[in-house]
């Protein structure tokens, strides 16, 4: 049995990792903070988790991270906001798990440029995406989970780019539900603005780009050259990443499926679709990172698809995966359930 904190426990991952981390039976949930509930009941912002491992009688703390004492920390905090969290945690040789974006670039700078923000300083940590870093997740004492965006759009590139199949250039095309956003209204957020439209935003500036940029170069010695641009879809729910990238010459589809098939072998959360291509309800709410598509037009673009659901395998769920790791515990507990199709 372990004890967890959850530093965010209002927001919408800290409401997710509170809905799965009460259905681990190694788990004890011990501080679930907020600055603005301090008092409040959890099941009264999260009726959805009544009954459940004795949430009905635990309320929201506004503690301090110098007065939390836990095996494991999450901290499910904006960036910018981590920085100011995690180091404090570190010292006092606590297990953490940043959500946010703090922590996931190796240099700095890349962090500051991208993220217009000075940071406090570099800390020891795994980029917490189990598929491609898993022996050095579990050896870790701080993750930075990836970001949501980027979670779907590296699985569904990593063996092209290991396997060096295509050209340089990498076009990626993503639509996200609104959850993405945060718990905070915004205009941009307002129901009429999203409901029956979809909105390109950042179209080739989002802070997303270089970490997906980045963790793929990890797998090749070449530069990798990548385009990003994301659409907000009325949806609450779920991302939906479309990959265009041109096989080398020679590279027949069948080859293409096959190394996938490989790759993801013995990946729990990871399922190929040699026919079709993946939608996010066969996601929703699970774990599972869907990957399919494999269409090439006549020019030699290959076409991937890959489905998760934003809060579970782009940010909780994974959080959690990690977690079960760096534990040693089994890497699926409380996470293995299909997703909420109709
Ligand atoms: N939403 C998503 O799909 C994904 C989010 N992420 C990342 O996860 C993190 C959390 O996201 P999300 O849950 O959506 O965010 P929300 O805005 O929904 O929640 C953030 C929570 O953090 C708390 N908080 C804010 N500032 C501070 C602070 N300075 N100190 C302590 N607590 C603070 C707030 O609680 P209170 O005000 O009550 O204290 C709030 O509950 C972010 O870094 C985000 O980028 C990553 C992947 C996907
Ligand atoms: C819809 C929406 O606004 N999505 C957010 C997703 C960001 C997110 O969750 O950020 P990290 O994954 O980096 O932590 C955005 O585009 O900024």
């Amino acid at each position: 049995m372990i004890t967890v904190s959850i530093i965010g426990g209002t927001g919408y991952t800290g409401s997710e990792l509170l809905r799965i981390l009460s259905n681990h039976p190694e788990v004890e949930i011990k501080y679930i903070t907020s600055r603005k509930m301090d008092g409040v009941k959890i099941t009264k912002l999260h009726p959805n988790l009544k009954g459940i491992k004795n949430l009905d009688n635990t309320t929201f703390k506004n503690i301090f991270p110098a007065d939390i004492d836990s095996d494991f920390v999450f901290c499910a905090t904006p960036h910018g906001a981590s920085m100011h969290i995690v180091p404090e945690l570190y010292e006092k040789g606590m297990k953490i798990i940043d959500l946010s974006g703090d922590y996931r670039f190796e240099d700095i700078s890349t962090y500051e440029e991208w993220y217009n923000l000075k940071h406090t300083g570099k800390l020891d940590a795994v980029y917490g995406l189990p598929e491609l870093h898993r022996e050095d997740i579990k050896k870790t004492k701080l993750v930075a989970n990836p970001g949501c965006f980027p979670t779907g759009a590296i699985l569904a590139l990593a063996p092209l780019v290991k396997e060096d199949l295509i050209e340089d250039r990498i076009i990626v095309d993503s639509k996200t539900g609104v959850s993405g956003a945060g718990v905070n209204p915004s205009e941009t957020t307002h129901f009429p603005n999203v409901n029956e439209n979809i909105k390109p935003y950042k179209l080739t500036t989002h802070r997303h780009s270089p970490e997906i940029e980045k963790e793929l170069e990890k797998l090749t010695n070449k530069n990798i050259k990548l385009s990003f641009t994301p659409h907000l879809a009325p949806i609450t729910r779920g991302i939906l990443t479309t990959t265009h990238t041109f096989l080398k010459e020679n590279v027949k589809r069948a080859e293409v499926i096959d190394i996938y098939k490989k790759f993801y072998k013995n990946e729990p959360f990871v399922r190929i679709f040699d026919e079709g291509a993946p939608t996010l309800t066969g996601v929703r709410g699970s774990n599972f990172c869907d990957i399919g598509g494999f269409e090439v037009d006549k020019y030699g673009r290959l076409v991937m698809v890959s489905a998760i659901d934003n809060l579970v395998k782009g940010a909780s769920g994974q959080a959690i995966q990690n977690m079960n790791l760096m534990a040693g515990f089994n890497e699926t507990e409380a996470l293995l359930y299909g997703g909420l199709k109709p």
